[in-house]
């Protein structure tokens, strides 16, 4: 499978860098971590650099237990985050993350178009189907893995619609006329489905151009099917070059069987960078920030990932399949197969569990080394067509995060693996996306520009 000319790369807010030890440094700006400036700092330095786009996950709750050592999942809004950065910048992609399961389409569709038309063209939205926050909408459990995403398949279908039920040509301001809006171009979409009750028209035009680009993250089969259907970036965790190449095989597999170009989808898994002058450094710092994750916190991780308590077991006996149960309903399906994955090939005891990175930092991708390091690596998963870009997750430091943008990113464009200029200004220019209207399946799929 022939490698994209170009990579497709994405900065992750949030922040990643900060994690474990990393927001007791000196340096960190810990205290300026709910001002639009923190998250603007390093949007400039990604925009000055020709990323594709910035990103923020999000969540509608607080679980405490992580919030005595680090920041956990305290956060701003993501996506008026996004409307603060919008201002300040010119060229950069916006990606923000909205639930599927937690919130209404009418209103994720008014907020999507705002942030486009605020950001003149940049707006992205990672639709999440969520793993935790049902408390606060008045649910027990969240559904299972394949209801979730039926919802978000009908919800991304409303947002289409609804976007679309307004289109730019009908706003005609005709001065001498007096005529603002061709009404006869501006639709209802009465859509009535299991979910979702919608009338539309939305109460604001589309912006002309092309639709907004949609991210996704989940790679359970239902997840990869409706992301092979409807969106145009998947974010994944992909812990070595096999998981990827699988991955992207079967990606491109099922966008064709719904009748896509199969380059209309991008594989962008998650890239844990923990960078430093030289490997050494890195390595330590990787252990560094670790350090202080205790044994507790861990144990609770692979209860939730696989549904065991392993907190009587002594840390010597070697974690088998069989030792798992099936789980009916996991948070994350994906993170739960990605751990069975790692226990059926390695013989491993529930110490060395204990130290994966699928355990310790989500099963990402991860670079520990140098800058020249990354860049071998990088240049690796992407002529084995593993990869169509990723997103930076970096880890550790300051330092680290300014590492990846101010060094490895000059380094992939000079290596002509990324851009060396931004050719358009709206983040569809960016991804190639050409087509003006809502629907996936008649995008053209066509490659960023070196
Ligand atoms: C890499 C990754 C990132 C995710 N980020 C978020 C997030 O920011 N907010 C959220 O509510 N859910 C997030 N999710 C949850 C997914 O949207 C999805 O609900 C969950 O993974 C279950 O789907 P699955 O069974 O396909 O894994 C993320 C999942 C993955 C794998």
């Amino acid at each position: 499978m022939a490698p994209r000319r170009t990579l497709c790369i994405g900065m992750a807010l949030a922040p990643t860098w900060l994690r474990g030890e990393g927001w007791r440094r000196p340096d960190s700006n810990i205290e300026g971590l709910f001002s639009s400036d923190f998250a603007l700092d390093i949007a400039r330095r990604a925009e000055a650099v020709h990323l594709d786009f910035v990103f923020r996950p999000d969540t509608l709750s607080l679980p405490l237990g992580m919030l005595e050592q680090s920041f956990g999942f305290t956060s701003l809004d993501s996506t008026l985050l996004m409307a603060s950065i919008a201002r300040e910048t010119s060229h950069i992609g916006l990606v923000t993350t909205i639930s599927t399961m937690l919130q209404q389409p009418y209103i994720v569709a008014r907020q999507m178009m705002s942030l486009h038309w605020l950001s003149n063209g940049r707006a992205g939205w990672n639709v999440v189907t969520a793993m935790q926050g049902q408390e606060n909408f008045g649910m027990e459990d969240l559904p299972k893995s394949e209801d979730r995403y039926a919802r978000a398949a009908e919800f991304t279908e409303v947002v289409l619609k609804l976007w679309d039920s307004f289109p730019a040509e009908a706003v005609l301001m005709d001065r001498e006329a007096g005529r603002y809006a061709d009404t006869a171009l501006i639709r209802p979409i009465d859509h009535e489905g299991p979910h979702f009750r919608v009338k539309g028209p939305l109460n604001l035009p589309a912006r002309p151009g092309p639709r907004i680009p949609l991210m996704q993250a989940g790679a359970s089969s239902s997840g990869r099917d409706f992301a092979a259907g409807a969106v145009d970036m998947v974010f994944a965790p992909t812990p070595d070059i096999e998981a990827a190449q699988a991955l992207r095989r079967d990606l491109r597999a099922r966008a064709e069987a719904h009748g896509r170009d199969p380059d209309a989808i991008r594989l962008l898994p998650g890239l844990g960078l923990y960078l430093a002058p030289t490997r050494a450094e890195a390595e330590e710092l990787f252990r560094a920030v670790h350090l202080r994750v205790d044994r507790a916190s861990r144990i609770a991780q692979l209860r939730d990932w696989l549904g065991v308590d392993f907190s009587a077991w002594p840390d010597e006996r070697v974690v088998t399949l069989a030792d798992l149960p099936e789980q009916a309903n996991p948070k994350s399906r994906t993170h739960a197969e990605l751990l069975r994955r790692v226990i059926s090939r390695q013989e491993l005891s529930l110490a060395a569990l204990l130290e994966r990175p699928e355990v310790l930092s989500a099963a990402h991708w991860h670079v520990i080394g140098t800058v020249e390091d990354a860049v071998a690596e990088i240049r690796r998963w992407s002529e084995a067509g593993a990869i169509d870009g990723f997103v930076i997750a970096s880890g550790g430091s300051v330092q680290s995060m300014h590492l990846a943008l101010d060094a490895l990113i000059p380094r992939l464009a000079e290596e002509g693996l990324f851009r060396k200029a931004y050719d358009g200004a709206t983040f569809a220019d960016h991804l190639g996306l050409t087509e003006p209207k809502g629907d996936p399946s008649a995008e053209s799929g066509t490659e960023a520009a070196p």
